[in-house]
């Protein structure tokens, strides 16, 4: 049985032992029965079990767990070399050394403490080490288990050289798949990549979702925040949130690299995937500072499991189109955008705000300065909303009809409820379980990330219906980050009714029609009007 987060003694759930190699490992339990295990050799996570004991992370039956050799699996530190793009062997050194638990590390944040279970690790260069790469550093990491099963890795690096240095990174996120060819990855098209495969050629993501045939090694550059795994067999999504870590790293071996791995399976490339969050295009320089780090990266994976059966229906192939369609556009109208709108214009281009340069035929116009504010005052701001938020409602279409989706409905013979959209205005309903909300929160940020939009989170409420547990609704308002409410007031100036509608409630409409009727003079209307009156 599961015990209450409220009176869970975090400490205690964190117990060190050793494994067979005399290396210690650091088990971390969360209220629920979900589990983490943390090697010190390579500060590497090797294993995350959810509440129902199932594992997240892949390890190869042919692991090699003996140091240095860095093991095949789980969370793998790649420092301060990602690949082989550098002088260093292959993915640095950090996942091959024995790491110690720091004692005392620097504070973080209270969130990054409370209701967890964590432990702090330290990596600092060797002799040896300072041979091959001459730059002392501090390397702190924070693995920690939260009370909702999510598992958290923060990395803080500190440059104790006298002088600057430059490193690549990245999370190297063994997950474990039912079946390769049954994932897909969302949140990384249309991006650019570099492929491995290609000598690091860089292309433009084209598909509407990754999915897998054949060996895949590419590095996606400028990446949102939140990507999401979908594994449609397990009907399991893996929702990683990341900070700091600009690239994904998407790799799966397939058959013919399989086979060439010592320590890999021939057959287990169907049941991994890596997706690393990563600094790769642009390594960090990181330079020597005396009180606190300045470099500071974060990860966030989150397991949720649906607990509903889909269906596929005949609609998939339209949605399909729909979605390759719209992506299609995208791809094609990126690389015009610059020229067509000024650097300076607002909507396109995050975090600027408009105050002059219109290209005009290709050709800046004089500059002005807009009297009324551009979003309220301009005619075409309405239109150009409807457009972008029409992205989303295909977005929900596609996904329904992939099975990605369970609309709901009021009744076994009523349409699906999936969203209201009235300008900037949107309802969407949901089932009220993680792997929803997760995907939700995954559509969101998509839609933000391609038409530059921003959730005004504070503005933005969360309405459960009575059934939902305590539990359930804080893990979704933690997913989402908007405020639950217990009415949602009004829609357009129409009063939302969340019980049983009985007559007395439509009585203000009644009020209304009368007292307006009551002005109008029945005797200058036709006969015909007054037939339509009645
Ligand atoms: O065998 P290693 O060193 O653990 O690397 C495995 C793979 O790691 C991936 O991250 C790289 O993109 C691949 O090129 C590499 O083959």
């Amino acid at each position: 049985m599961g015990h209450s987060a409220a009176v869970w003694d975090y400490r205690a759930a964190t117990e060190i032992t050793k494994d067979w190699n005399g290396v210690e490992k650091i088990v971390l339990r969360s209220p629920r029965g979900a589990s983490a295990r943390v090697s010190l050799h390579g500060g590497q996570v090797t294993s995350w079990r959810n509440d129902q004991g199932e594992e997240l992370l892949f390890t190869s039956s042919k692991a090699i767990f003996k140091p240095p050799k860095a093991v095949r699996g789980g969370i793998p530190i790649c420092f301060p070399q990602f690949g082989n793009c550098g002088s260093l062997e292959q993915h640095g050194f950090a996942r091959n050394k024995i790491w110690t638990v720091d004692e005392n590390p620097p504070p973080l944040s209270p969130n990054d403490s409370h209701a967890k279970s964590f432990i702090d690790l330290l990596l600092i260069p060797s002799e040896e080490d300072l041979k091959c790469w001459p730059h002392s550093f501090e390397f702190r990491l924070r693995v920690s288990l939260a009370a909702d099963e999510s598992l958290a890795l923060i990395s803080r690096i500190r440059n104790v050289n006298g002088k600057p240095f430059s490193f690549s990174f990245a999370y190297h996120t063994y997950l474990s798949v039912s079946d390769i060819s049954e994932v897909r990855i969302e949140g990384l098209e249309t991006l650019d990549y570099l492929d491995n495969l290609c000598q690091k050629e860089r292309f433009t993501e084209q598909g509407d979702a990754i999915t897998f045939e054949s060996e895949v090694d590419r590095v996606y550059l400028g990446s949102p925040n939140v990507v999401a795994v979908l594994d449609h067999e397990r009907k399991r999504t893996y929702v990683i949130r990341k900070d700091g870590l600009p690239d994904v790293v998407v790799w799966n071996p397939w058959e013919k690299k399989s086979k060439s791995m010592v320590d890999f399976g021939d057959d287990e490339y169907k049941q991994m995937l890596c997706v690393d969050g990563a600094v790769i295009k642009k390594p960090v320089t990181l330079k020597p500072v005396v009180a606190e780090p300045d470099f500071s990266i974060h990860g966030k994976w989150r397991s949720a499991k649906l607990k509903v059966e889909t269906e596929r229906d005949s609609g998939h192939i339209r949605g399909t189109r729909w979605a390759q369609l719209s992506t299609h556009l995208t791809v094609h109208l990126r690389c015009k955008m610059n020229a067509i709108i000024g650097q300076e214009q607002v909507g396109f281009i995050a975090g600027r705000s408009i105050i002059d340069n219109v290209l005009w035929n290709g050709v800046p116009t004089k500059k002005f300065r807009p009297i009324r504010s551009i979003r309220q005052g301009c005619p075409l701001s309405p239109y150009l909303f409807v457009l972008c938020i029409e992205w989303l409602g295909h977005r929900f279409h596609g996904s329904i009809s992939a099975g990605e989706w369970n609309p709901i409905r009021l009744s076994r013979t009523d349409p699906n409820l999936l969203h209201l959209f009235f300008a900037n205005d949107p309802v969407i309903f949901s089932q009220a379980d993680l792997f929803h909300s997760g995907i939700l929160k995954v559509f969101l940020s998509n839609f933000c990330e391609l038409s530059g939009h921003k959730v005004n989170a504070q503005k933005t409420n969360v309405f459960f219906s009575s059934g939902v547990n305590e539990s359930l609704r804080s893990d979704i308002n933690i997913i989402l980050g908007f405020q639950e409410v217990n009415d949602l007031c009004h829609y357009l100036e129409v009063p939302l009714f969340h019980r049983r509608v009985i007559n007395s409630n439509l009585d203000f409409l009644v009020k209304r029609v009368c007292s307006r009727l009551s002005s109008w003079d029945a005797k200058k209307l036709s006969f015909a009007g007054r037939v339509t009156l009645a």
